[in-house]
């Protein structure tokens, strides 16, 4: 990985400071923490929330492995822990077929999803709330491990319910109800199966699907100590499927930071992510694993680190001495990192310009820390910084170079490591928004590391697999009981019965079906009494091939995947959250809307007059009443969001963008954003020791640069020249040597010789005369010994240039081994 090619430089420490929503969100772990220190425990119950954090700063997700394992895409047996090999199409298991359309199969009550990693088990919990929620309640068990989840916080002694989580109104295959979201430390599982068998799990006929790693390290445990059968499923294909479902169901669940650069004012916004693919995924759990999503059932992991959270938080117990995640996070939050970190402007005395390397750009992460006076000098609270920076800054690193092999500018960052992290999620948009020039946006989402956990149910209910007990029973109504479908003791299958769970006709009478009709082409289910035949989907209009008549509203057939929508939500949306075109139905937008998106307001969210660009909320800034792309000059809310709003509408007219930027850090952000109305491409041409580094021949105009000076095209000193004439090679050819095609000259700064086909740097390194006061280069060394020597003549040329070896002399006298080496220099006392 190149050094400081991908690194950030934000500062930290005041970011952090300022940021309310993180500490709210520590303190509020700290809280639980203290909570259940002062004696809550799994029997007590607390009435209100006790974790009130804010979702806006948080994300998650899960994890996976080598870029070049050779393994096969895991089968839904086995793949726990496995994940596929990376650059595997996968399509995540589907072992009944039953993927594309719907829900094969609809396991009795309760529904767990587990996702048991190397650090956290993470547990979704479904209950349910539509009409066969009464049913359900039938059993005490059941009704008693309900009521104890939802009444506590905290489990044991480290088990926590994200409350701020829950979702409320989420589909899940074919029932509606509340997703509740429960962690803790995997290396505490025996205590959770004891908590669990003590609860009655062992006498319950419930189904457990399980990913992640200890879904395999478990599973006999499980069997053991609470009865259970695990149902396994691989956990990148069960991550896949969460972040699917669970942005489908919440339109708010996407975020990105619309100003990551600036430290003190920093604002998050909802992301459309409407039309998703292709998105690179990067889980960050204890390891990080990083998948390209080319569409809804095919993914492939493409790359990995073992540098992940697990990494953070065990460097920063050892060197910190801290205890917990929570602990690291605040300690970090209250450190500086430059302390501990070498930076740019350490070793160059400024900024490193040539390569747009900013001072503050840290150099080497830990790199002061040889230093005995530096060690003396920082607290816990900067290496706990240190610590954190370094790993996000080398996963942000990796992330972008792998968006960028595979084409991708959408990156979604999950995995708990973003727990109440928000350090790291503004590093990590600040990089991807910065190193790309405005091109990778960087998406962050709600609900942190469960989708493992959630795309492990509904792998479940899609997969079709039945559970042996609840086999036994699934068939067990009688007209007048209710039934959950795992109790009823009687043997009659009556009309009510659908897909395995019962209602009582009373139950259905009382709540008609919410979405659970079957379109007749869905033959594995039984039509509910309630629907008309034929005339209703089921809730797959959501990529389901076939679309009707669904709550009244309807969708333009045949519903393809871009245009899946989930009907009932769309009279409540706003509509700002519209595309361009009316009555259009997004997939996973919740947005059915009637009318075109005109009504967006503010500085940042005027769409209609944005140049075709259509998507409001997302960033775009576009000047009010005309076509133009932003002017960050005019527009104040473009002025604040920089390069990246400057950048998106340049795409929609890419030969007038340029990407070339050599610019440090202010400048860059100058020369992203030229106004579209000159029609004329900035040229960012970058300078070292007054020469270009690339010839151009293009008339640029540069109007938004501060000064012509840093706008140079061609050596002169204006901002318009016009480089035709220019050659940089001088009497070399740029294209004579075979190695040394235009681009490779370009970009390498060399010209070559056509006579002795060697290669010549442009662009002097360095000189003697300008470093070593009384010294010159040694010039002239190719051809013989003694002709041309630096006090002969003026042209000081590059000490890179001369040859190794060669003969020479130095004003005509010989150095003292009569052999000039590159790096020499000539004093002018002569003698040397
Ligand atoms: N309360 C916590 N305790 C421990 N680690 C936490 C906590 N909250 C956040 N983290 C961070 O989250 C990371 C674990 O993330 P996550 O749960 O997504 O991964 P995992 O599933 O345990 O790991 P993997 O997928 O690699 O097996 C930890 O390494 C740590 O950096
Ligand atoms: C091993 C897994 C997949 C377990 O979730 C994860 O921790 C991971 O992706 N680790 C990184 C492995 C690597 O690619 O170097």
């Amino acid at each position: 990985m190149p050094v400081g090619d991908n690194r950030t430089a934000v500062t930290v420490a005041p970011l952090l400071s300022n940021d309310q929503r993180q500490q709210e969100n520590v303190q509020q772990e700290q809280q639980h923490q203290h909570v259940q220190q002062k004696g809550i425990t799994d029997e007590t119950k607390t009435g209100g929330k006790e974790i009130a954090t804010s979702t806006e700063n948080n994300s998650v997700g899960e994890a996976g492995a080598a870029d070049d394992d050779a393994v096969a895409a895991a089968s839904t047996d086995t793949a726990a822990s496995a994940g596929a090999a990376d650059g595997d199409d996968v399509t995540p298991a589907d072992p009944d077929g039953a993927l594309t359309n719907g829900y094969g199969y609809t396991p009795p009550m309760p529904w767990f999803g587990m996702d048991i990693g190397g650090t956290l088990t993470k547990l979704v919990y479904f209950e349910p709330t539509d009409c066969e929620s009464a049913a359900d309640e039938d059993e005490e068990t059941l009704k008693n491990i309900r009521k104890y989840l939802k009444s506590n916080f905290a489990y044991g002694d480290s088990g926590r319910r994200d409350d701020h989580l829950q979702m409320d109104n989420v589909r899940m295959g074919e029932r509606s109800g509340t997703l509740h979201f429960i962690r803790f430390p995997s290396s505490e599982m025996t205590a959770f199966l004891e908590l669990a068998k003590s609860k009655g799990m062992a006498t319950m006929a419930s189904t457990i699907c399980a990913t992640g790693g200890g879904a395999n390290k478990f599973e006999d445990d499980f069997k053991k100590e609470v009865n259970l059968d695990l149902h396994k499923f691989d956990e990148l294909d069960c991550l896949i499927r969460g972040i699917e479902h669970i942005e489908d169901q919440n339109y708010h669940e996407c975020y990105y930071y619309l100003n990551p650069g600036d430290q003190k004012d920093y604002t998050t916004g909802t992301y459309d992510f409407s039309h998703p693919f292709p998105f690179l995924v990067v889980n960050i759990g204890s390891g990080v694993s990083m998948l390209a999503v080319d569409g809804p059932d095919s993914y492939r992991r493409v790359s990995g680190t073992s540098l992940g959270g697990g990494t953070f938080l065990g460097l920063c117990c050892l060197l910190t001495g801290c205890s917990s995640f929570e602990e690291a996070i605040a300690l970090a939050a209250e450190g500086d990192n430059k302390n501990v970190d070498k930076l740019v402007r350490d070793i160059y005395g400024g900024d490193y310009n040539r390569f747009g390397l900013g001072g503050s750009l840290v150099a080497s992460s830990f790199g002061n820390m040889n230093v005995e006076s530096r060690r003396q000098k920082i607290s816990r609270e900067d290496l706990a910084c240190a610590t954190l920076v370094t790993i996000t800054n080398n996963i942000g690193s990796i992330a972008r170079m792998v968006a960028d092999n595979h084409n991708i500018d959408r990156v979604v960052f999950v995995g708990n490591f973003l727990r109440v992290n928000p350090i790291s999620m503004q590093l990590l948009a600040y990089a991807m928004d910065f190193w790309s020039k405005g091109q990778l946006s960087a998406i962050f989402l709600k609900h942190e590391g469960y989708f493992g956990a959630v795309g492990c149910l509904l792998e479940l209910l899609r997969s079709g697999k039945e559970d042996k007990k609840s086999q036994d029973l699934s068939s067990c109504c009688t007209a007048t009981s209710h039934c959950t479908g795992i109790i009823c003791t009687g043997s009659t299958v009556v009309h009510t019965c659908h897909s395995n769970i019962c209602c009582s006709a009373a139950a259905v009478a009382a709540a008609p079906c919410v979405n659970t009709c079957c379109h007749a082409s869905t033959a594995a289910k039984t039509c509910h009494s309630l629907c008309s035949a034929n005339t209703s989907t089921v809730q797959p209009c959501y990529r389901a091939s076939n679309c009707a008549t669904i709550c009244g509203v309807s969708c333009s057939a045949p519903c393809a995947h871009s245009q899946n929508t989930r009907f009932n939500f769309c009279h409540s949306n706003p509509v700002s959250l519209c595309p361009s075109s009316s009555n259009s139905c997004r997939h996973g937008s919740h947005s059915c809307c009637a009318t075109p998106c005109s009504t967006c307001s503010g500085p940042t969210t005027i769409v209609n007059t944005c140049s075709q660009k259509t998507h409001c909320g997302h960033g775009n800034c576009c000047k009010p009443n005309n076509t133009s792309s932003c002017d960050k000059q005019n527009d104040a809310g473009c002025e604040k969001q920089k390069s990246t709003i400057c950048g998106r509408p340049d795409e929609a007219s890419s030969s007038k963008k340029t990407t070339e930027t050599n610019f440090s850090v202010g400048q860059q952000q100058q020369c992203d954003c030229c106004k579209q109305q000159q029609q004329q491409p900035h040229h960012n041409t970058s300078f070292y020791n007054g020469m270009p580094q690339r010839a151009s021949n293009t008339v640029v105009t540069c109007s938004h640069y501060p000064a012509a000076a840093p706008c140079m095209p061609c050596g002169g000193n204006s901002c318009t020249g016009h480089c035709a004439s220019f050659s940089p090679c001088g009497s070399f050819s740029a294209t004579a040597h075979p190695g040394c095609s235009s681009s490779h000259q370009l970009s390498s700064c060399y010209c070559c010789n056509k006579v002795n086909n060697s290669k010549r740097r442009l662009c002097p390194v360095e000189k003697c005369t300008s470093n070593r006061h009384n010294w010159s280069d040694i010039a002239d060394v190719s051809g013989s010994s003694s002709t041309g020597g630096i006090g002969s003549n003026s042209s000081h040329i590059s000490r890179d240039d001369v040859v190794p070896g060669v003969s020479c002399s130095c004003n005509n006298k010989s150095t003292a081994a009569g052999r000039c080496n590159k790096g020499d220099c000539c004093h002018s006392d002569h003698k040397h």
